[in-house]
């Protein structure tokens, strides 16, 4: 009841004669069955209705020569007779005229609005349901599937290859679903003095300027062990991100050029997906968040719901300092970055000091012990943080302004260093190393004790917890000490280490690269986070060598990937989730609803959308003429009326006499589906006077004509009889 209650607030026009050219016709004083109604005001069809209760004549079914077109003016005339008919009570006779009364006639205009708005509703609906379904079933797809990621990490000292396999895992704590699992088959620890594990070849590309073949040694080995670690058909879907840092970065665009448009060619050849722009050199800040979000993933932090304080992250490598860390003050300069992960952001301070990486700090030392030796001959430096008995060549790549050039091509200047341990000496030199004033050309005089000297003017102090990596764990490891030990700790150990001579010294670690510089390092990081970024010990906690930047490459590549299905899967309106279920349901609810409604609204539908799936008449009885085969009661083709009167939507006797039911015919019935629905078809029912009264609800309800249904099929029988006596008044006109 109520689903015909809605459908009928859409029927536009239920009494209302329509000028359609498709509406059934009535013929001026016909005659009608008798029908029970009680109440005469709201007698309908639900046939979409017509002024004169089109359908209420259709059960007559008399002889179909005397009907002409539907003419709404001839309807106006028998308005008044349908009030009389009205007044005549609820009965459906069969009197002359008797039409349903009148009401007022609903705007065109205002209907064909209702259907447009009902259609766009509709299309709209569908749409919505088609797209939650698609990305619902994405999402549960995706779930298993696993997308696979390759980082080339270029930084100064080496190239290095991580592979990354990804896959979606819904939590319910809403916290990020991505798992991120690095892959490590095969990794050839080259000595246990190394602090990283991982597939590496040396050295970084930016000591192999104009140097192909060296590029291709550097590129080549690393593809065929990323190829070993992805199974093969999912290479061509496998992402391969080649990104260079500090080391490439301080080159000349010339040089920098050359090596990512050879480096370019070369990974064409790879079985991967690479794009051009995939291969490049990232900036610092770049390098520091994607250092920060590797190390809020691995520490559970990262995209957390309810959000969870971040740590921050130091990453020191052998050319750059990655500074990271949460900060709600907005500093006004290029630090700050905005960082979204699921339903938290993150207010960030993320800068790069160039120069400050274990390397270039040590280079810095040369340099300035260089300064307060103008006449260096043979280019001999005594430097106080090697070990005595030291001596070995050294390329100064930043000496160029202080001392001749090296050979041509060669960039730096070789210089022989001569170790000339002073403890003293070198804590003062590795204090200078960090305070950029000593030896940049944009600061002067900062003085380390008073302000953090290795930071530029205007960038954020660091505050929080901080994971130290890379380069800090390095000098950890070198020492031999645990992640809780002190910075305390590192000068004892870097102390005691430079007092030793260097054969011992030597060999008191195992074979890595740099040992000489860690007589110097160990007073330089201490150095570096007291007076270069005044943090202190209990602010710092030592990270591993696996927490690298590449795993944040693959994390924010991953996240966007997915982050289709990912916002599916948090979909929310009204601040309130959505189980996507529930959503596909009531969308599916309110798209049949709409589509019952708009079938209701349809005989205002454009002509091309309206199915003639009306009550078929098929003459049963072989000798019927072809007048009678007909192709549908609402849209018939009468051969013999050649006079451009259109057909009858409704077989209604035009001023015929009263006919009793007598004559059956063997007219066939078949079930209507259309606008004018069951009752249209019910009322067809009438054919034959074994019908009798037929009782129609007054209020001409879907629920109610649907009721009569039953009635029809219990009848169908008479409907031959119909039909054949039909068949014969016709062949006695003829
Ligand atoms: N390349 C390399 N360096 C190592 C290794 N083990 C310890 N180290 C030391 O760690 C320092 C470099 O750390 P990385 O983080 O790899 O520095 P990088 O990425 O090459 O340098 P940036 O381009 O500034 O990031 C070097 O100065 C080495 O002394 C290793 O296996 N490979
Ligand atoms: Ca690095």
């Amino acid at each position: 009841m109520v689903f015909g209650n809605i459908t009928q607030l859409f029927t536009p026009n239920r009494y209302g004669a329509s000028t359609h050219p498709s509406l059934p016709y009535i013929p001026t004083g016909s005659s009608s069955p008798d029908v029970g109604t009680s109440s005469p005001a709201s007698f309908s069809f639900g046939n979409g209705g017509r002024k004169n209760g089109g359908l209420r004549h259709s059960a007559s079914l008399q002889d179909f020569s005397s009907y002409h077109a539907f003419d709404p003016e001839e309807a106006r005339e028998t308005d008044s007779s349908a009030k009389q008919w009205g007044q005549n009570g609820a009965s459906f006779s069969k009197d002359k005229g008797a039409l349903p009364p009148s009401v007022p006639k609903p705007s065109t205009s205002r209907r064909k609005w209702i259907h447009a708005v009902m259609i766009v509703t509709c299309l709209f609906l569908f749409a919505s349901l088609v797209y939650i379904l698609g990305m619902y079933v994405y999402t549960n797809w995706s779930r298993g599937a696993s997308r696979y990621y390759v980082v080339f990490d270029c930084g100064s000292t080496g190239t290095r290859a991580y592979v990354y396999q990804a896959s979606l895992n819904y939590k319910k704590d809403s916290s990020l679903p991505i798992v991120m699992k690095s892959l490590t088959e095969g990794i050839s620890r080259k000595s246990s003095g190394r602090a990283y594990d991982r597939m590496e070849t040396e050295p970084g590309f930016d000591k192999l300027v104009n140097n192909r073949t060296g590029l291709k040694k550097a590129i080549k080995p690393l593809i065929q062990w990323a190829e070993k670690q992805i199974p093969k058909h999912a290479h061509r879907t496998t992402s391969l991100f080649v990104y260079a840092t500090a080391g490439v970065r301080r080159l000349r665009a010339s040089d920098s050029s050359w090596l990512l448009g050879n480096v370019w060619s070369i990974l064409a050849k790879s079985p991967f997906t690479c794009r051009r722009e995939w291969v490049k050199i990232i900036s610092g800040t770049e390098e520091a968040y994607f250092g920060w979000t590797a190390l809020n993933y691995q520490t559970s932090m990262l995209g957390a719901v309810p959000k969870k304080a971040t740590f921050g992250a130091l990453d020191l490598g052998g050319s750059s300092l990655q500074v990271t860390f949460e900060n709600e003050e907005r500093a006004h300069n290029e630090t700050n970055l905005d960082l979204r992960i699921g339903s938290v952001n993150h207010h960030l301070s993320a800068y790069s000091l160039a120069g400050y990486g274990l390397n270039d700090a040590f280079e810095r030392s040369v340099v300035q012990l260089l300064k307060r030796m103008p006449n260096v001959n043979n280019s001999e430096l005594k430097h106080p943080c090697l070990n005595s008995g030291y001596e070995g060549q050294y390329v100064c790549s930043q000496c160029g302004s202080t001392v001749k050039r090296g050979k041509k091509g060669k960039s730096g200047v070789p210089i022989k260093l001569i170790g000339a341990p002073n403890w003293g000496e070198c804590s003062a030199l590795a204090k200078i190393a960090v305070n950029s004033s000593e030896w940049s050309k944009t600061k002067h005089g900062v003085d380390c004790d008073l302000q953090p000297c290795a930071l530029p003017d205007g960038y954020p102090r660091p505050h929080g917890q901080f994971y130290a990596v890379s380069g800090f764990f390095v000098v950890y490891r070198f020492f031999n000490l645990s992640a809780e030990a002190s910075l305390d700790d590192v000068l004892e150990k870097g102390r005691e280490f430079c007092e030793k001579a260097w054969q011992v010294a030597r060999t008191s670690v195992s074979p890595q690269p740099f040992i000489e510089q860690y007589c110097f390092r160990a007073p330089y990081i201490v150095s570096l986070l007291r007076e270069g970024l005044y943090i202190t010990d209990k602010q710092i906690i030592i990270g591993s060598g696996s927490i690298t930047w590449t795993l944040g490459v693959a994390i924010l590549e991953a996240g966007k990937a997915l982050s289709s299905t990912l916002g599916l899967k948090g979909y929310e309106t009204l601040s309130m989730k959505i189980n996507p279920v529930a959503l596909i349901s009531v969308l599916f609810v309110s798209l049949i609803l709409l589509l019952c409604a708009l079938s209701r609204v349809g005989n205002c539908m454009p002509r091309f959308f309206r199915k003639s799936c009306l009550p078929l008449f098929k003459h049963n009885s072989a000798s019927a003429s072809s007048v009678l085969n007909i192709p549908s009661p609402f849209k018939l083709r009468w051969s013999h009326m050649g006079t451009g009167v259109k057909p009858p939507l409704s077989p209604i006797a035009r001023s015929s006499p009263r006919r009793p039911f007598s004559f059956g015919s063997s007219i066939q019935l078949m079930e209507s589906c259309s606008l004018y629905s069951s009752s249209s078809s019910v009322m067809h029912s009438y054919s034959s006077d074994s019908l009798g009264e037929m009782q129609v609800d007054n209020s001409g309800s879907f629920w109610s004509s649907r009721s009569q249904m039953r009635l029809q099929s219990r009848r169908s029988q008479s409907r031959e009889d119909l039909s054949s006596s039909l068949a014969e008044s016709h062949m006695l006109k003829m």
